[in-house]
């Protein structure tokens, strides 16, 4: 039995990969979606017409983790803290965890990893990321996706376990490249979405992608990350999908942010977390503190902190003093 905690959109369309293999326990908050998965088999709230195979279970019983050896974290980076506090009593010592949150926290500018290492340091970690929208591994429709662990046999003890002729795993043991990149995509995808809803053209596109690479690459090697993972499933794979997508839920947020919405209506009106939002303002402080460029992520933050508006924002982008293309 594989433990999931977190009953949301990723957390729920992952069980039914980790179904091919094990039987799972999705660990929801909410009764209503206990409910509604153990007995409608669907999660009417987060993945509404998609069936759950009949080995995927729910509960909102914290305890019943204490018998299980393996499990996969799928809740927002900026909760996770709360929630490892919430089930650290019942926690085998020696418990083997999955992360697929993608964030940094805004209140220590620590990785997942760090929170881990702080809070539960006898686990063994990993972290997940891709271009994986949830609704398509649901489906099981074909993708591809890399597994990140300092521990070789941590990694390759996850794509053994999740590794299927539709959902391809990779393994890496560049942790640090892997959550950097997959959580600062999200940053850029919501820049990407503003120039989507402002109707700039391809080129525009290309160019905000590219030069968001360069900049997540920038704090990445800074962070002891190694390039190649950049250019990686992690890095361009996912920051592709996610600036060229309105699956992206941070790509719809940037539309709607130049289509003249507020936050507040935005996170209404998609109803589930938009992590750039949050990671653009750890961006913003981590590229202050460690004296990384990173024009487009302050941006976003300017704009999502109302400091700047969208005009300004772009103003200010377009009239940048000339540079060397990396430096
Ligand atoms: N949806 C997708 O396609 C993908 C999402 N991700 C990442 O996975 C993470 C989760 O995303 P989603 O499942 O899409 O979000 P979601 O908003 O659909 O679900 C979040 C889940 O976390 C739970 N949660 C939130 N705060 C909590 C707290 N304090 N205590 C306990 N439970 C809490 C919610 O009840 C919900 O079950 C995010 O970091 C996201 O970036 C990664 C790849 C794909
Ligand atoms: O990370 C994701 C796909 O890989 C999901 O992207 P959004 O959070 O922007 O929907």
């Amino acid at each position: 039995m594989i433990g999931v905690i977190g009953a949301g959109t990723w957390g729920t369309s992952f069980s039914t990969v980790i179904a091919n293999r094990s039987d799972v326990m999705l660990f929801a908050r909410d009764e209503e979606v206990v409910n509604s998965i153990n007995s409608l088999h669907e999660n009417l709230k987060y993945l509404k017409g998609i069936k759950l195979p009949l080995n995927v279970f729910a509960t909102s019983d914290r305890k019943l983790i204490s018998k299980i050896e393996d499990v996969v974290f799928s809740v927002p980076v900026q909760s996770i803290r709360q929630v490892i506090d919430d089930f650290r009593p019942f926690f085998k010592e020696s418990v083997r965890i999955l992360n697929l949150g993608k964030g940094i926290e805004i209140s220590t500018l620590k990785r997942v990893s760090e929170i881990f290492k702080e809070l539960l340091p006898t686990s063994r970690y990993s972290v997940l990321s891709g271009p994986n929208f949830a609704r398509e591994v649901a489906l099981k429709e074909f993708c591809a996706t890399v597994v990140a662990s300092e521990h070789e046999d941590e990694s390759e003890y996850w794509q053994k376990l999740l590794i299927y002729p539709y959902f391809r795993v990779y393994t890496t043991d560049d942790v640090v490249g892997v959550e950097i990149s997959g959580g600062l995509k999200n940053v850029i995808a919501i820049a990407a979405g503003v120039v989507k809803g402002l109707k700039y053209g391809d080129n525009s596109k290309a160019a905000l992608i590219t030069r968001g690479l360069a900049e997540i690459t920038r704090l990445g090697l800074k962070l002891g990350a190694r390039q190649e993972t950049f250019f990686g499933l992690s890095g361009v794979g996912d920051l592709l999908l996610s600036c060229t997508s309105f699956q992206s839920r941070n790509f719809r947020a940037g539309v709607l942010l130049a289509e003249g919405y507020s936050l507040d209506d935005i996170k209404k009106r998609l109803g589930s977390i938009i992590e750039g939002i949050y990671t653009s303002e750890a961006a913003f402080k981590l590229s202050k503190k460690l004296g990384v460029d990173m024009p487009i992520a302050q941006q976003v933050f300017a704009i999502i902190n109302k400091e700047a508006s969208i005009k300004d924002a772009i103003d200010l982008l377009t009239s940048r003093k000339p540079l060397k293309e990396f430096y």
